[in-house]
This record gives structure tokens, sequence and C-alpha cells, in this order.
């Protein structure tokens, strides 16, 4: 096994013995943060009708090309059109209808006048100023277009993307899976968060700030709890979590005292020992094996060491599980 490893060589050996995992489809709240595998093309125009983008009265440009504060034009309201709702009716020569922001636009309508710049009844709209064909009108398909690649392979998936599958009608999207990371603090020290202190206790803060870690990385944290210095209880229970996830970190038993056995438990289950201890200042304590297509990570029960860690070390494996980089984009 290698020791004392620069922190370049310990990623390159990570990120060569780490893959992308599958492609899945899913929900598209859960796909936040994950990396599209496919284009998305968009199979309708946004908005599928031209509407109204004020609250106001639609009018034909022509009826009021001439209009001015001296000489307004005054025109005859026909119908009223709520956002979500149609008008039956065709607007004809100084004739308007009442519309609201987002309805479709009426018939022989091309320009809408915000209500502020007009006077009016229930039967009149009286307005002062011409405007040209188009104003205030939102075009069909503005936003995106039948054919349109609205969504590329590749791109990590943010709330606005969210919207537009929204948009599209589609509730699922296909990402890399999340990878699933099991969490285990070892140490006899530890006692649960929900449990009062006891001399010489202290309680298990690692495994929250690590599932934390994983969570904000895309992956899908497994809180496997503490457990006592006892290698037996240790393999025990890394090899319960190997069938279950694609990582799996532990946290303390790194380093070289008569308790520190989490090295000797990545090797009584077989693993390929990878390496043990990183040249770096932060966290040199870090033991890296693989078992199958699994890695184990042992980091340092330090917390501030095993953050830091995590940051240099752990963070990349994720991402590049996720499709969010390649190896060279770390290195
Ligand atoms: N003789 C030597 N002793 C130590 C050395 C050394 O070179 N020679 N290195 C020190 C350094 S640096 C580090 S870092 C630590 C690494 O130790 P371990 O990774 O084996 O971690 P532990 O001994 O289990 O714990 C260290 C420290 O962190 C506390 N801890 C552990 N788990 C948790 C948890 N889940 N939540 C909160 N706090 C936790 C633990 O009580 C210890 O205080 O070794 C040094 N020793
Ligand atoms: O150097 Mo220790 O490994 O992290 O604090």
């Amino acid at each position: 096994m290698r020791t004392n490893i620069s922190l370049e060589e310990a990623l390159e050996v990570l990120l060569k013995e780490s893959t992308t995992t599958e492609a899945i489809d899913v929900p598209i709240l859960d796909a936040l943060g994950g990396v599209l595998v496919e284009d998305i093309v968009s199979d309708m125009n946004m908005p599928p009708f031209k509407k109204s983008s004020f609250d106001g009265y639609a009018v034909r440009s022509d009826d009021i090309h001439n209009a001015t504060e001296d000489f307004p034009v005054t025109l005859k309201v026909i119908d009223f059109i709520p956002a979500g709702h149609v008008s039956s009716k065709e607007i004809g020569e100084g004739e308007a209808i009442r519309i609201m922001t987002g309805a479709k636009l009426p018939k022989g309508a091309d320009v809408i006048i915000k209500f502020e710049e007009t006077q009016f009844t229930k039967e009149t709209v009286t307005i002062y100023k011409g405007y040209p064909s188009n104003t205030n009108i939102v075009r069909v398909g503005e936003d995106m277009e039948v054919g349109n690649i609205v969504l590329k392979q590749g791109d990590v998936i943010d709330a606005q993307d969210i919207g537009v599958f929204a948009t599209l009608g589609k509730a699922y999207a296909k990402v890399f899976r999340k990878p699933k990371v099991a969490i285990l603090s070892t140490g006899d020290e530890l006692i649960d968060i929900h449990q009062p202190l006891i001399e010489g206790k202290i309680r298990n803060s690692n495994s929250y700030v690590i599932a934390a870690l994983v969570k904000n990385n895309g992956g899908e944290p497994i809180m496997l709890g503490k457990c006592i210095d006892d290698i037996e209880i240790i393999k025990e229970k890394i090899q319960e979590a190997l069938a279950k996830v694609d990582i799996v970190i532990t946290t303390g038993g790194v380093s070289v005292g008569d308790c520190d056995l989490v090295k000797d438990a990545f090797q009584e289950i077989g693993a390929d020992m990878l390496f043990w201890r990183v040249k770096m200042p932060s966290s040199k304590y870090i033991v890296v094996a693989k078992y199958q297509k699994k890695l184990l990570i042992g980091l340092s029960g330090k917390p501030a060491a095993a953050y830091a860690a995590f940051e240099k070390i752990v963070k990349p494996v994720i991402l590049k599980m996720m499709g969010r980089i390649e190896q060279e984009d770390t290195l």
C-alpha cells in the first residue's frame, strides 16, 4: 500500500478508481444538481399563443395611431378577458377588449394599452397615444420554439431548468444516479446526539457534518451512526453497508493509536488497499481502499481534519460519479 502520498497522487488514484453511476429517470425535483444525460428538445412553443404582457385594453393600432393628449380616441369596450380565458369576439373598428396579463390576445387586436395610460368606464376606454403593432404583446415562441434544444446533455440542472421541464410537461429527468454514501463514525468516546453527556464521552458530530457535505454535493447520505473501536463490529458494519452503497466513509481510528483499527478492518474484509496518509497539513490521516467496485474512505476523527479531507478528497469523487467533472478538472 502506498503511504504518505501527495494530494495530487491521492486524487489521481481516487478519480481513476471511481466511475460515473448509471443514468436513471428521477422526478424533476430530485434532479436538482444532477447532470443531464440527454438533450431536451422542446415539443411546443412557449408561450403557445400570443398574449398580453399587461393588464389593460386590447385594441387595433389603426384605430389609435392618431391619438394624442389633445385629440384622444375613445373606443367601445365589447368584452373582458381574464388570464386563462379566451374571447369569442373579434375586435372591429372603434372597439376594444379589457384584458388581463397573460390572457390570449383576441382576434383583431394588435396592441395592448396599459390601464394607467387610459381613462375608462365600463363601456368605453379613452386612449391618448398611438402605438405600433405588437406593442405589449408576447409573441408565440418568445421563450422557446418547437424543435429548440432547450437543455443540453451535460448541463447541471438548476432551479430554472426544473422550470423548463415543468413547462414542457415533463415530470421526470434523466440524470446520473446520486451516489449512495454510507457514513460510520468509530470511537468508544462517541455517544448519540440524543444522549446526555457522560464523563469521557462526546457526541458524534462527524456523522452529521459528513452527511451534510454528501448531501450538499449531490450524493445520498446513509447514516450508519456510531460504533465502538472493535474491529469485528467495524468490519460487520462496513460489510453490511457495502451491499447497499457506492462509497463507505468512516471517521476516526485511522492514525497510529492502539484503538485505530479502521485500516486493519479494510484489510481484513479483503479490500485492495490504495493508500494511507496524505501529505496535507489540514488532514494527513486518510485511508482509502477498494472493495469490488466500491470505495472505502476512512477519514480522521478530528472534526476539522475530516471536514478538510472531505472537501479535498471525497467531494471530487462524488462529483465525478455524478458526471459533474472529469479527472483533469480537479488536478
Ligand atoms: N502518536 C500520534 N498520535 C496522533 C497523531 C500522530 O501522528 N501520532 N496524529 C494526530 C492527528 S494529526 C490526527 S488528525 C488524529 C487522527 O486520529 P484518528 O483519525 O485516528 O481519530 P480519533 O483518534 O478517533 O479521533 C481524533 C479526535 O476526534 C474526536 N472524534 C472522533 N470521532 C468523532 C466524531 N464522530 N464526532 C466528533 N468528534 C470525534 C476524537 O474524540 C478525538 O479527539 O490523531 C492524532 N494523534
Ligand atoms: O494532521 Mo491531522 O491528520 O489532520 O490534524
